[in-house]
């Protein structure tokens, strides 16, 4: 274990816009991959991030170095570093919340599902180590692919009797930052004003942004519409493409998962109407997991919300994204009880 120490005067009782007005709660937060790519930005977020009292980064390797980089920073949080399976469970003990961006990235070419054979591994291993020592934490995914580390978590969860579905989430907040940015591009409206919910899943047709409940309204033509939803889509690879064979994703990811992992805190914290997009165990379909708009509290999902009146295409997107997105799902179930 590597502990660095860099206590500001900002101290415990902050009193900051859209955090209440109260004295802020001790929050232990995880970072699982924290030496990564994602891992690194991630963990620099969660540092200026005033929920957050202890910051615990762990990884197999290099993990030292980044901890005493970002424990010289002077926001709230304690950082402390820790590598290599040994230290796992004491990187978790008394978590509330722990973010998951272990594991391999795509190269161009590779579909999210190539991951399967070496992430799926690796969250297992990880999530069994969560059951163990911070059951009742809750858990954003972050690893690929998403559709099927999702569900294998829920399994080994359920496997060691610990699982409680309000308190697992896919992060898909990447999809709805691109949708966005996207939107915000063709409509013209002010970036930081939009709003567009993306469902289904997170790999290619099985995320589908819902564009006709967007805001602020734009009535932009079917064809524009038809060439966000692919963009959306394709976000992820358009990366991977430009990244050449290193690595996908990371900074807007970082930024993504950031987002998500404040909102589960505000929500922890009782900030009322906290609402996110998230991948989670659903009836809103047939499917056992699906992404949608969820709203947060205390436990974790307070409420699966349903996913409102879609446009003729997007009826089409959704039926369309289902054999593939079931597909995943079983796919992560069958190897989490194989194994
Ligand atoms: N959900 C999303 O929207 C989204 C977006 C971008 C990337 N991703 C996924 O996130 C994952 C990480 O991407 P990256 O770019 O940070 O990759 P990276 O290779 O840069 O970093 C991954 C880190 O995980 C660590 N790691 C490997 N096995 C581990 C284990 N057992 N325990 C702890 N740490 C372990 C590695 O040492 C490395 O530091 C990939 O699977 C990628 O596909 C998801
Ligand atoms: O595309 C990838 O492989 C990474 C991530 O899922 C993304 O959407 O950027």
């Amino acid at each position: 274990m590597f502990r660095s120490v860099a206590r500001s005067a900002v101290g415990k009782h902050l009193l900051r816009r859209g955090y209440g007005t109260v004295s802020l709660p001790d929050r232990k937060v995880a970072v699982l991959g924290a030496a990564g790519g994602i891992g690194q930005p991630l963990a620099l977020l969660m540092k200026l991030n005033p929920l957050v009292s202890q910051l615990a980064l762990y990884d197999i390797a290099n993990t030292p170095g980044v901890a005493a980089d970002v424990s010289h920073i002077n926001s709230r949080s304690e950082v402390t570093g820790y590598v290599g399976e040994d230290q796992l469970g004491q990187a978790l003990e008394g978590c509330d919340l722990v973010i998951i961006p272990a594991g391999v990235p795509r190269k161009p070419g590779m579909t999210r599902d190539d991951l399967f054979n070496i992430n799926a591994g690796i969250v297992k291993g990880l999530c069994s180590a969560i059951a163990k020592y911070c059951p009742h934490a809750l858990v954003n995914m972050i690893s690929n692919p998403v559709n099927s580390t999702v569900p294998i978590a829920a399994e080994v969860f359920k496997k060691a009797g610990t699982y409680d579905e309000r308190k697992l989430f896919g992060v898909t907040t990447l999809d709805v930052v691109r949708a966005k940015t996207f939107y915000a591009g063709k409509s013209k409206a002010n970036v930081a004003d939009v709003n567009v919910p993306v469902v289904g899943g997170h790999a290619g047709i099985t995320i589908l942004p819902l564009f006709s409940q967007a805001t602020p309204k734009a009535n932009l033509p079917e064809d524009v519409i038809k060439a966000l939803t692919k963009r959306t889509q394709d976000g992820g690879t358009e990366v991977v493409e430009a990244k050449a064979g290193k690595g996908s994703a990371t900074l807007s990811m970082a930024y993504a998962g950031a987002v998500f992992a404040d909102s589960c805190l505000k929500g922890l914290h009782g900030v009322p109407d906290v609402v996110e997009c998230a991948f989670v165990q659903s009836t809103v379909t047939e499917l056992p997991f699906f992404a949608s708009k969820v709203r947060l509290g205390k436990n974790g999902v307070e409420e699966v919300l349903g996913l409102g009146s879609l446009s003729e295409y997007e009826k089409e997107g959704l039926e369309s994204l289902k054999p593939e997105l079931k597909a995943s799902i079983e796919k992560g179930i069958k190897f989490a009880n194989q194994s």
